[in-house]
């Protein structure tokens, strides 16, 4: 696969370190609110990253990080009167109701920057001795001329990015773009003990604790969006090189912004919208959707449009799944035909397409093209005279590609309209009532509506008829 870099400003074919498999690390969220759509961008598609590497094959161990130390959980937990491991628990929690919602996968590994704060005094303790960092006051710097690198990542001089910044009068630090390892506890907040007085972690040198713990040294993958490239990503590998020798992440991808009216969307600019407010709304397959129809890289502005679209477009796939489901259902122990095969390695073509757009920089965009146009041929030439075998092997490629994204995993139909949804209940009262007469007419009714009912140990399926 090719990898757009940033490091190197290029697109690389990825090699793997240790062969077959992939270290990735993510930088995951800050937790002290539901997340917004633009967060859910990267989420989202590292998820999708992570699942195509495993379809290719690679054993992909997985890590994502939350953030629950930070001046916003402290002010939250302020502002609410409550402690800020209250803060940071019940928005852990609610992360994973939306990433659910969103399919997006568990990470093998979620670490918390709490439950590594004596790594991370550790890891500060050796930049100390190795010279790379000093304590003043309580606090304690990286100094970043001692990093001969520093700014590599970002593409910037360390002169010039001086020459930007200016030394505030009440800060102790030696030079401007030196960033805090530790910070000295603050009258009131949460704290650790440490060799250099009560305090808590900067925010940087979680990431590089965590992601040597769990993956080692140097991994294959670093990911966050594109907003974190500086100073974040850029500190992160000052702090992790002068401390090991050696390159921290060999592949540093960084995706692009959901914008508002193309201004990013952000907590601190308030032209947000979280995905737990949109899922009122939106089925959270069509979000994900919404996310990976543009390429990882490519902004993308949110808008009621482009929401509406992905749910229709989503919906065609949901009838094309539907459609071979219900064909399976009535087409009983035909060989496939010779006429057949010919269309069957047609369909493969496509997931050719399919393969060659993801190899691209993990072009979704293309890809969701591809499956749309297997589905085009799918709907022209699998009919109720199709053999059973060609039936299922459409279903299944269909199911594969659409897996590969994280689609499709809905039982029933996505935005199922709330008449239909009335009829079907009504039908199951009925039913319950043992009202047979009743039940039948309210299937036919539905019948002509193009909704067909299954009854299933799981419930009830609903399939919708062209
Ligand atoms: N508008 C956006 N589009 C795409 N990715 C974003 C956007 N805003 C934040 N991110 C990414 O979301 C992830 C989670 O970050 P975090 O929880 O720290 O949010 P944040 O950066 O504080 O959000 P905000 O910028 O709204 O304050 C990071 O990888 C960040 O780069
Ligand atoms: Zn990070």
């Amino acid at each position: 696969m090719k990898l757009y870099n940033t490091l190197t400003r290029k697109k690389e074919e990825f090699v793997s370190m240790g062969p077959g498999e992939v270290k990735m690390y993510v930088c995951g969220p800050t937790v002290y609110n539901y997340f917004h759509i633009g967060n859910a961008r990267p989420f989202t598609v590292f998820d999708t990253m992570r699942r195509y590497l495993e379809y290719r094959g690679y054993k992909v161990t997985f890590v994502q990080n939350f953030t629950d130390i930070d001046d916003k959980i402290i002010a939250k937990a302020i502002e609410e009167g409550i402690s800020p491991r209250e803060v940071s628990e019940k928005y852990i929690e609610e992360y994973f109701k939306d990433a659910m919602a969103l399919g997006v996968k568990k990470a093998d590994i979620h670490p918390k920057v709490t439950e590594n704060v004596p790594e991370i005094i550790a890891f500060i303790q050796r930049l100390i001795d190795k010279g790379f960092a000093y304590e003043v006051e309580g606090d304690v710097y990286f100094d970043t001329t001692r990093f001969d690198e520093y700014g590599k990542l970002s593409k910037q001089s360390l002169e010039d990015l001086e020459l930007g910044a200016r030394i505030e009068v009440k800060e102790v630090k030696k030079n401007p773009m030196d960033f805090a390892l530790w910070k000295a506890q603050k009258p009131g907040e949460q704290s650790w003990d440490s060799p250099w007085g009560k305090g808590r972690p900067g925010w940087h040198i979680e990431c590089s604790v965590m992601s040597m713990k769990y993956l080692g040294e140097t991994i294959d993958i670093h990911a966050g969006g594109q907003d974190l490239i500086f100073p974040h990503h850029e500190n992160e590998i000052a702090q992790s090189e002068a401390c090991t020798g050696h390159p921290f992440a060999r592949y540093w991808v960084h995706n692009g912004y959901i914008t508002i009216n193309d201004e990013k969307m952000s907590k601190s600019k308030g032209n947000f919208f979280t995905v737990r407010d949109i899922l009122k709304e939106f089925d959270g397959e069509v979000i994900r959707f919404f996310l990976l129809s543009a390429q990882y890289r490519n902004p993308i502005n949110f808008s009621r449009e482009l929401m509406e679209q992905a749910k229709n477009s989503l919906e065609r796939l949901y009838n094309a799944k539907s459609n071979l489901e219900h064909l399976l259902e009535k087409v009983e122990g035909l060989d496939i035909r010779d006429e057949e095969k010919e269309i069957l390695a047609g369909f493969e073509t496509y997931k050719l397409k399919f393969i060659e757009a993801m190899e691209d920089d993990l072009n979704t965009a293309d890809a969701i093209a591809a499956i749309f146009e297997l589905v085009k041929e799918i709907n022209s030439n699998v009919k109720g005279s199709a053999s059973r075998e060609l039936i299922q092997e459409s279903h299944e490629l269909l199911m594969e590609l659409a897996g590969v994204l994280g689609l499709l995993n809905k039982k029933d139909e996505v935005g199922v309209d709330p008449e239909i949804e009335r009829l079907i209940e009504e039908r199951q009262k009925a039913r319950k009532e043992k009202n047979f007469g009743l039940a039948d007419q309210i299937r036919d009714q539905l019948k002509e509506k193009g909704i067909a009912l299954k009854d299933t140990p799981q419930g009830v399926q609903i399939i919708k008829l062209n």
